[in-house]
């Protein structure tokens, strides 16, 4: 099969159209990188120091055992602003809801191409459902070594028709029980904003919808010149990431604020950040900062995101409290809908989407 795969067309075909994605690619055993996949030099990422700690620096490790102590919201909220990333341990979802989902993450990347690509954007029976490879293959000059699973929640009576069963009942029992972890951090973060109280429709603005993507980076066979996933900034309000303890992300920071971190895998914890949507409603406070996956050669990586988002049809600005004190709005009004739409029809490409809201 491998053998008969060797014009640029019958890889694309193989792999996007057919369903195959690269997890079919590396299910053949190729032995180097289809010239598709291969990245600018400046994109690549060094895997010298794969797994090692690269600086004194590193993002904070936040225990939110104490949840209701101030210095944990001091210390998220800090966090949010210099960091605009953190892992957090002991933050109340069970650690048996994470591992399920992570298990459940594998058995739909394990089922057969022909299953998995019912999910397809062409296939699918539901927009909300949607299985794909890289970011966005139509708009990229070098493809992205990944595929996903990509689910909008609307209800849990929706979800539990179309998401597939190979995943469902997992997926939504961690969407659940990470919603109190959400509304806590939310809290915390708006206070210091001097937004007192959360009321449904601010709550709207800033958790009313959610995706959540179930991501898959196969054993690659040149990690050095390929990514997992390219620079880019999430567009949601906050994420809550899930990773394995395979390793494989970076964000932009350090004290010249342009050195690439690595996020070691913290066992039991999840990774959070910050999005474009509450760096515009915040008015750059909180920052949402680049990061980076790089593709790896050994070992199969799963992470699976949870995007907290303002709803498609709501208006994002600045908010009124933190502009009350007389601050300068830095980002204009925008439809979330829009703001999304801009950020997927282009490819990943740092912290560029956010221009699409500057004054
Ligand atoms: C505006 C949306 C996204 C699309 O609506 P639509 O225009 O009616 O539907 P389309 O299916 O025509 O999608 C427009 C384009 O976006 C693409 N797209 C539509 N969902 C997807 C999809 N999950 N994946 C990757 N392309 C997609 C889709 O392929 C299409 O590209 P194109 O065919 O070239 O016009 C709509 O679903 C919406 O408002 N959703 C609610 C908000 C929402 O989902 N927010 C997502 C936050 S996601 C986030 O923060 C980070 C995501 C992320 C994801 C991957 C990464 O590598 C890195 C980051
Ligand atoms: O896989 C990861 O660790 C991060 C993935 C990511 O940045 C995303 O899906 O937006
Ligand atoms: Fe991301």
């Amino acid at each position: 099969m491998a053998s008969t795969m060797t014009s640029p067309s019958s890889i694309i075909d193989f792999v996007i159209n057919k369903g195959n994605g690269v997890k079919g690619l590396s299910d053949l055993g190729l032995k180097s990188l289809p010239k598709q996949y291969i990245q600018p030099l400046e994109e690549r990422i060094s895997t010298a120091s794969f797994g090692i700690k690269n600086s004194e620096e590193s993002v904070p490790i936040i225990d939110m055992s104490n949840w209701d102590d101030p210095k944990v919201a001091e210390a998220i909220c800090s966090a949010a602003e210099k960091w605009g990333f953190f892992q957090l341990v002991n933050h109340g979802v069970p650690i048996e809801v994470l591992e399920n989902v992570k298990e459940a993450t594998h058995r739909f990347f394990e089922l057969p191409a022909e299953e998995k690509s019912k999910n397809s954007k062409e296939r699918s029976c539901s927009n909300n459902v949607r299985f794909g490879t890289s970011f966005s293959p139509q708009a990229e000059k070098a493809l992205e070594w990944k595929d996903y699973l990509s689910l909008f929640y609307v209800s849990e009576d929706e979800a539990s028709a179309l998401w597939p069963p190979a995943c469902k009942d997992e997926v939504l029992e961690y969407m659940k029980k990470s919603e109190i972890l959400i509304k806590r951090l939310l809290d915390m973060l708006m206070k210091r904003l001097n937004v007192k109280e959360i009321d449904q429709e601010k709550e709207g603005l800033l958790m009313g919808s959610r995706r959540i993507n179930l991501n898959y980076y196969p054993i690659c066979p040149n990690p050095e010149l390929t990514v997992g996933v390219g620079r880019h900034s999430d567009v949601s309000t906050l994420t809550v990431l899930l990773q394995d303890q395979i390793g494989g992300l970076y964000v932009r920071g350090g004290t010249d604020k342009k050195s690439w971190i690595y996020v070691p895998p913290v066992k039991g914890s999840l990774v959070i950040n910050i999005g474009d949507a509450l760096q515009i409603m915040s008015n750059g406070r909180y920052k949402s900062i680049e990061h980076r996956v790089a593709a790896n050669g050994s070992k199969n990586r799963i992470s699976v995101p949870i995007f907290v988002n303002p709803r498609p049809s709501d208006l994002i600005s600045p908010l009124p409290e933190v502009l009350a004190s007389g601050e300068k709005a830095v980002y204009k009004q925008v439809l979330y809908s829009d703001y999304v739409k801009h950020f997927f029809r282009k490819a990943h490409d740092g912290k560029s989407t956010i221009e699409f809201a500057k004054i």
